[in-house]
């Protein structure tokens, strides 16, 4: 069995959970960072997982056009997609279903809600004043590693 993540991530989380993720995996794992190479051949691959992160209630949208453009080949694989973000369970499904075709999620075996992170150090000043405003009296997100467990195991069966 062979895989490849493909993510984008702003300030590292998804990037990180990617990793976490190939970990968990077995077999031949590739990690690929959209923002390096937009157009990522996943042709010899039998799993195909996308990777993203949310902010104010949008993924890259470099995810988004790679979906888009691959849709038909990547329904013929098999599919997976996992989001970083720091709203809660909740909000998962609203954020797939606004970044996302539904054809894509209908294919997709598993749906990752891997949670977030806010990494101070590698936001700007602008996005660091957002953050502090909103999530005020908000408990600080984390990471769901039992998530990105359950995600990888279902890639096992
Ligand atoms: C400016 C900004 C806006 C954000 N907006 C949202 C949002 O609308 N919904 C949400 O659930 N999380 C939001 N987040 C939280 C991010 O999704 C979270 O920090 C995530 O771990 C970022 O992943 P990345 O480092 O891979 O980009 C926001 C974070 C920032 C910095």
């Amino acid at each position: 069995m062979s895989t490849v993540i493909i993510f984008a991530s702003k300030s590292g989380t998804a990037e990180k959970c990617s990793k976490m993720l190939s970990e968990k995996l077995p077999g031949e794992v590739k990690v690929i960072d959209i923002g390096k190479n937009p157009n990522p051949d996943f042709s010899d691959y039998d799993n195909v997982i996308i990777g993203a992160s949310v902010r104010a209630g949008q993924i890259q949208k470099a995810i988004k056009e790679f979906v888009g453009k691959n849709l038909d080949s990547l329904k013929s694989k098999s599919v997976g997609v996992f989001l970083c973000m720091g709203g809660d369970r909740s909000q998962f499904d609203e954020y797939l279903k606004q970044n996302f075709p539904g054809e894509f999620l209908d294919a997709c075996k598993a749906k990752g809600f891997f949670g977030g992170e806010f990494n101070m150090e590698r936001l700007g000043f602008f996005s660091r004043t957002i953050v502090k405003a909103l999530s005020k009296g908000k408990p600080i997100p984390k990471l769901f590693e039992e998530n990105i467990q359950a995600f990888a195991d279902s890639f096992k069966k």
